[in-house]
């Protein structure tokens, strides 16, 4: 008998799961959906609050398979859904929402000298273990005539929707300056990340001091060795 035929479309799509409807539309679009990569835009209205209620759901799985008596521990009886919460609305946002608006302003300075912003704090989490990551970045602007200006705060912004996946610093810090380089087409761009990796501290060898510093440099940054020392001497790391 072939019950395909007899089955409304939407009947079928009940009970899958909104985190397998959202994969199928990604990988009909032969997108990446990596940890670090954004997926918003294959996300439908609503279907965010639905996808915390599947994370949940396998999260009690997780604690159960703990053996950890959700039923009658008071302390861990709503950890499910905190920690889904954790993960879909705070610590990963960055994968399932747009990316902040960016207001830019025409450049009719003509401006064409140095601009450091920095240190600006940031949070991510390691891929490899969801860890914290918990640092600092700086970034460089070398402008020109048609670069865009965007206001300052928008560069925090900008880091926080990049840092708020699953990363690895060199990968994260790639993303950003690609990103920023999108939005404001400056001569050069510079950047500076330095953080802690508690995967390192909490856990594994538990080196509570060591941090991982990596930069990116691109045009006129990578060209200059004059502007990069510059850049590298004002930002005050050691303070
Ligand atoms: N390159 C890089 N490595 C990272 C980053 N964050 C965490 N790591 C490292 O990723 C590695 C994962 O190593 P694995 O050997 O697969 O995992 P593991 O057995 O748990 O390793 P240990 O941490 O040594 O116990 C560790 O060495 C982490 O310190 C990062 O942003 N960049």
């Amino acid at each position: 008998m072939n019950t395909q035929s007899t089955m409304n479309p939407t009947d079928a799509d009940e009970g899958t799961p909104v985190s397998v409807k959202i994969r199928e539309r990604i990988q009909a679009s032969r997108k990446r959906f990596h940890a670090n990569d954004n997926i918003a835009q294959f996300i439908e209205p609503g279907e965010l609050a639905l996808l915390l209620d599947e994370v949940e759901d396998k999260m009690k799985g997780v604690l159960n398979s703990l053996v950890i008596d959700i039923e009658h521990d008071h302390n861990t009886d709503n950890t499910a859904r905190r920690v889904a919460k954790m993960y879909v609305n705070e610590v990963f946002r960055g994968r399932y929402v747009e990316a902040p608006t960016i207001t830019e302003f025409p450049n009719v300075g003509h401006l064409n000298e140095l601009m450091i912003v920095g240190p600006i704090i940031v949070r991510s989490a390691c891929s490899h273990h969801f860890c914290p990551v918990i640092g600092k970045i700086w970034i460089g602007v070398m402008p020109n005539e048609h670069t865009n200006v965007i206001g300052l705060s928008k560069y925090a912004r900008l880091a926080e929707w990049i840092m708020g996946r699953p990363q690895i610093q060199e990968e994260a810090v790639v993303q950003l300056a690609d990103l920023i380089q999108e939005k404001t087409q400056p001569d050069g761009l510079a950047i500076v990340m330095e953080a802690s990796h508690y995967c390192m501290a909490w856990r594994g060898v538990k080196d509570m001091d060591s941090k991982m510093i990596n930069s990116v440099m691109r045009g006129v940054f990578l060209k200059d060795p004059t502007l990069r020392r510059e850049f590298l001497s004002l930002i005050p790391r050691k303070g």
